[in-house]
C-alpha cells in the first residue's frame, strides 16, 4: 500500500475548507473516563493548546487548522470541556490537538497529570499579550512544572499573542520581560533545564502559521533529512528560499536552512492561495475533485525581478521557492533538480511506511515493537561468516577457497548470534 492510498483512508477527497480535521467534543470533561490514552493508538504527536481564559486558544485552532476567518473568532464561545481534534492531513503533519478550557485546574483530583502530559509532545501555552499577564505567568509557572515533572521530553512553547493591538516597541518590551520572568521563576524553583521558547503571534496575521510551523516541526523526526535535502536543491539551483508547505495548513514542515523572514514566507502563503484557487475556479478537477494535483505547477513573475515558483511533491505537499528572474533562465536545470527532490522525499516518506507498517505488524506493546525491529539486526554467526584458506596469492582471488564455519561458538557464544551485523 503506498502512503498516498493510506492517507485517503484518513482524509476524505478535495481541499474543501474544514473537510480535513475530524473535530469531535468528547463531553463534558469529566476527567479520566474521558480522557484516555488509548486514543492515541497510532502513537501521533500530541500538541496540547493550554492558557488563561479568552487567551485565544480556541481561535488559534480554528483559524490555523480549520480556515475560519480571524474576524468569526469574536464569536466563539469559551471552551468548557477538552476539545481533541485530529490533524491528518498529511503524511507528516499528523497531530492531535487538544484544546484545554481555561480554568482547568492542575490540583482537581480529576485531572489526569500522567496521562495527559505523559503522551504530549509539545505543549502551547498561549499568553494574553493585550491583557495583565502576571497572572498568565504564574499559570505558565505551574503547567510547566507539573508537567516537565511528569515528562521532561515535552516542548514548551510560548505564544505571547494578540499583538497586533500592540506598537513594535510595545510588543518587543512584553516578550523581553515575559521572557525574564518566565526563565526566573523556573530557575528559582531549580528547573534550570526546561527551555521555553517564546513567538509573538497574532490571528490577523501570518505570524500564527509561521509560529506554529514551527512547533510542529520540532516534531517531526524527519527534519533534518527534509532540510538537508532543500539545502541541498537551492543550492544547486540558483533559489534564493524554499519551503516546503502542508498545502492546507499553510504550515511550512521544513525550509532551507536561509533565514526566514515574514515577508517571504507570507508571499509563498498567498501564493498557495492564488495557486488553489485559480485551479478550483478554472481548473479541469480529478476524479476526487482535489484542486491540488499532481500536475500542480505555477510561476508568477514579480515586478522586482523575482520570481515564485510552485510545484507540487505529493498529494498534500508543495514545495515553494523564492528566486531571481536571471536563474530561471536554467528552468531545464531546475526541473531536473526537483524531480531529484521529490524522489528523494519519496523515499523518507516509503522508510517511514515501512516503520509503521512493522509497528502495526507486531503487537503494539511497545516492547515487543522494539524486540521485532531489533530481531532485523540479527544474524546467525555460521551465515555471516566466510572463511578462507590462502596458501598462494592466487588463492584470495579464487572464490573455492572460501567455506562456511561448522561452529563459531569460540568467538560469537553458545548462541551463535551477531547483533547488528
Ligand atoms: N486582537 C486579537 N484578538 C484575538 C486574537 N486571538 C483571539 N482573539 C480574540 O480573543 C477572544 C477569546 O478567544 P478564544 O479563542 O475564545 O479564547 P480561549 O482561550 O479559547 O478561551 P476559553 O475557551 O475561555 O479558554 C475572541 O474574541 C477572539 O476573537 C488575536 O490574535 N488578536
Amino acid at each position: 500500500m503506498s502512503y498516498e492510498q493510506e492517507e485517503e483512508d484518513h482524509y476524505g477527497p478535495g481541499y474543501e475548507v474544514g473537510s480535513y480535521t475530524k473535530d469531535y467534543n468528547d463531553g463534558p470533561y469529566d476527567g479520566e473516563s474521558d480522557l484516555n490514552v488509548n486514543s492515541n493508538p497510532e502513537g501521533k504527536p500530541r500538541i496540547l493548546l493550554m492558557g488563561l481564559r479568552r487567551s485565544g486558544k480556541s481561535s488559534i485552532q480554528k483559524v490555523v487548522f480549520h480556515k475560519m476567518s480571524p474576524n468569526e473568532t469574536l464569536f466563539l464561545e469559551s471552551t468548557n470541556k477538552i476539545v481533541k481534534d485530529e490533524i491528518s492531513n498529511s503524511s507528516f503533519v499528523q497531530f492531535q490537538i487538544w484544546d484545554f478550557p481555561g480554568q482547568v485546574d492542575f490540583f482537581d483530583s480529576n485531572f489526569d497529570c500522567e496521562m495527559i502530559f505523559g503522551g504530549c509532545g509539545a505543549l502551547v501555552f498561549v499568553i494574553d499579550a493585550q491583557d495583565d499577564y502576571i497572572d498568565a505567568l504564574m499559570k505558565l509557572n505551574l503547567t510547566v512544572t507539573r508537567a516537565y515533572k511528569v515528562n521532561p521530553n515535552i516542548r514548551f512553547e510560548v505564544f505571547i499573542h494578540k499583538v497586533d493591538g500592540l506598537s513594535d516597541d510595545h510588543k518587543i518590551e512584553a516578550q523581553r520581560d515575559i521572557h525574564q520572568r518566565a526563565n526566573d521563576e523556573l530557575m528559582e524553583e531549580g528547573f534550570d533545564s526546561v527551555n521555553l521558547s517564546f513567538y509573538l503571534t497574532s490571528i490577523y496575521d501570518h505570524s500564527i502559521f509561521e509560529a506554529f510551523s514551527k512547533v510542529v516541526q520540532k516534531l517531526i523526526p524527519q527534519l533534518p533529512t527534509l532540510e538537508n535535502l532543500l539545502n541541498i536543491f537551492v543550492s544547486n539551483s540558483g533559489i534564493e528560499k524554499a519551503f516546503l508547505f502542508d498545502v492546507v495548513s499553510k504550515i511550512y514542515i521544513a525550509t532551507d536552512s536561509s533565514p526566514v523572514d515574514m515577508q517571504s514566507y507570507e508571499l509563498c502563503c498567498d501564493m498557495i492561495d492564488v495557486v488553489v484557487d485559480i485551479s478550483c475556479i478554472y481548473g479541469t478537477k480529478d476524479a476526487d475533485g482535489a484542486a491540488f494535483d499532481h500536475q500542480s505547477l505555477s510561476l508568477i513573475k514579480l515586478n522586482n525581478s523575482t520570481i515564485l515558483y510552485l510545484r507540487e511533491v505529493n498529494r498534500f505537499l508543495a514545495l515553494v521557492c523564492i528566486l531571481r528572474e536571471d536563474h530561471f533562465a536554467r528552468q531545464g536545470l531546475i526541473d531536473y533538480n526537483f524531480v531529484c527532490f521529490r524522489n528523494a522525499i519519496q523515499e523518507v516518506f516509503e522508510v517511514r511506511m515501512q516503520v509503521q507498517q512493522a509497528s502495526n505488524n507486531t503487537n503494539p506493546s511497545a516492547g515487543s515493537y522494539k524486540k521485532n525491529v531489533l530481531q532485523t539486526f540479527i544474524i546467525d554467526s555460521n551465515e555471516a561468516l566466510d572463511l578462507k584458506l590462502v596458501r598462494k596469492p592466487s588463492d584470495v582471488e579464487n572464490e573455492e577457497t572460501t567455506f562456511k564455519p561448522e561452529m563459531s561458538h569460540q568467538i560469537f557464544g553458545e548462541k551463535y548470534k551477531i547483533k547488528f551485523y
